[in-house]
């Protein structure tokens, strides 16, 4: 893609759930089923060149923890970006999705032994990968298994930004160590590994002014910390990720390439390079989740929609009272006339947090239509569960290919026993 196409309306900043193409999503919930995600990988790639476009002397790193499927994570090293991982296992995936040891960081919080044990049992093969570190029990823990390579010091910044008081993550203690004893962790690092950075990330789902000016604050404590630790001595200073899409239909889409330069401006001069570490940005417009209708129950209140996938598909309305666009693709403008009304879309499990809106205006709905739930590819699929033995759903591709299989009835019980061993 040229400079103006990653730029340019072929390009745009977000693909509204209204844009995806009803025919195909009907064809594919046909063929596989539902609860069924839908991933259309291009979209991945455009996301991805949309960043590098904004930040092109930036090191942008995707959080994987956001969509860890092998297709998107071969998706997103293709495009150039590295890989940002919050486990081992997650180090893992990058590995085998083919990202080289010189393009993974893995920030590990709290680290349990087991994970920290394969990090640097992997590190032999992959000496140029980078562990963040927010704590220096975490230091003396590396030390003690022999590594001395390359680490990054997270900082917490007391600046804390994001959709949802859980995750503002970069006021929470939780995270990395306190902002005016960072110089002296760095110090003590300096002494036993090769410190190549400093990190900080303020939240997810930076979107509003409020975010952005605490995003700023966030940038520019970050520089002044490298400049004080030696900027010239520090390969990067990561501000973190974070950048949000709008769930709401008629909220305006970030305008990355502001972000970009207030990024830069509140950084000032530094002669290490800027990184930053999105997930969400990178996959939320690039995934749907696919439902189908099964009971209609009209109550005085609303019409509740019953469906067969539930927040052990989509964790984040029953989690954080996320928003997510809802298009019943057999109804209004997607197929039948319908009268509109308050719909309330809830799932099959046991729990009353379990509805993916409550009182919506939407088409009223008939058993067997098919929904399809927006900004789905982040944070969906990877916060899945089994709670309610509920098998988790397939994901395909938007070409066709089958991603990750449905799991079945035998494949929760596997584990315990007296459980199904196929
Ligand atoms: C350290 C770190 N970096 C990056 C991210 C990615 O955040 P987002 O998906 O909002 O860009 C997160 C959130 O999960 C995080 O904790
Ligand atoms: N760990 C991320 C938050 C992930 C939020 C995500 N799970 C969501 O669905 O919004 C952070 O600290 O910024």
């Amino acid at each position: 893609m040229s400079d103006e196409q990653l730029r340019g309306a072929e390009n745009p900043p977000i693909r509204r759930l209204a844009e995806w193409d009803v025919e195909r999503l009907r064809e594919l919930a046909g063929e596989h089923d539902t609860p069924l995600y839908v991933t259309d990988l291009d979209r991945v790639a455009e996301n991805c060149a949309r960043l590098r476009a904004a930040f092109p002397d930036a090191d942008v790193k995707y959080a994987v923890k956001a969509h860890t499927g092998r297709a998107v994570l071969e998706t997103v090293r293709e495009a150039g970006l590295d890989a940002e991982c919050a486990s081992a296992g997650e180090v893992r995936r990058a590995f085998d999705a083919g990202f080289p040891g010189a393009r993974v960081d893995y920030t590990a919080v709290n680290p349990p032994a087991r994970d920290l044990d394969s990090v640097v049992e992997w590190w032999d093969d992959h000496p140029d990968l980078t562990v963040t570190v927010g704590a220096r029990d975490t230091l003396d823990r590396l030390a003690e298994r022999g590594y001395d390579g390359r680490v990054c010091v997270r900082v917490n910044p007391g600046v804390g930004a994001g959709h949802h008081e859980k995750v503002r993550t970069g006021a929470a203690p939780k995270f990395g160590v306190p902002y005016d004893r960072a110089a002296e962790v760095v110090a003590d690092a300096r002494d036993r590994f090769e410190v190549v950075g400093v990190h900080a990330h303020a939240g997810s789902g930076i979107h509003g002014e409020a975010d952005l000016a605490a995003h700023r604050d966030l940038v520019a404590r970050m520089g002044e910390l490298a400049r004080e630790i030696g900027d010239d001595e520090l390969e990067f200073v990561d501000v973190g990720g974070g950048f949000g899409v709008p769930y709401h239909e008629d909220d305006p889409a970030l305008d990355l390439d502001a972000v970009a330069d207030a990024t830069r401006e509140a950084l000032g001069d530094l002669d290490a390079t800027l990184a930053v570490e999105p997930g969400r940005y990178v996959v939320a417009d690039a995934g749907v989740l696919l439902t189908r209708v099964n009971t209609v129950k009209p109550t005085p209140e609303t019409t509740v929609a019953g469906v067969d996938a539930g927040m052990t598909d989509l964790l984040r309305p029953a989690m954080y009272d996320a928003y997510h666009a809802i298009r019943n693709l057999d109804a209004g403008d997607a197929g039948d006339a319908r009268e509109t009304g308050p719909v309330t879309v809830a799932g099959p499990i046991c729990e009353t947090g379990d509805t993916f809106c409550d009182g919506r205006e939407l088409p009223l709905p008939d058993r067997g239509d098919l929904l399809a739930v927006g900004n789905a590819g982040a944070y969906g699929y990877e916060m899945a569960s089994t709670y309610n033995s509920r098998p988790r759903p397939a994901e395909v591709s938007l070409a066709g290919d089958v991603l990750r299989e449905r799991e079945t009835l035998a494949g929760v019980t596997k584990l315990e026993r007296g459980g199904a061993d196929e």
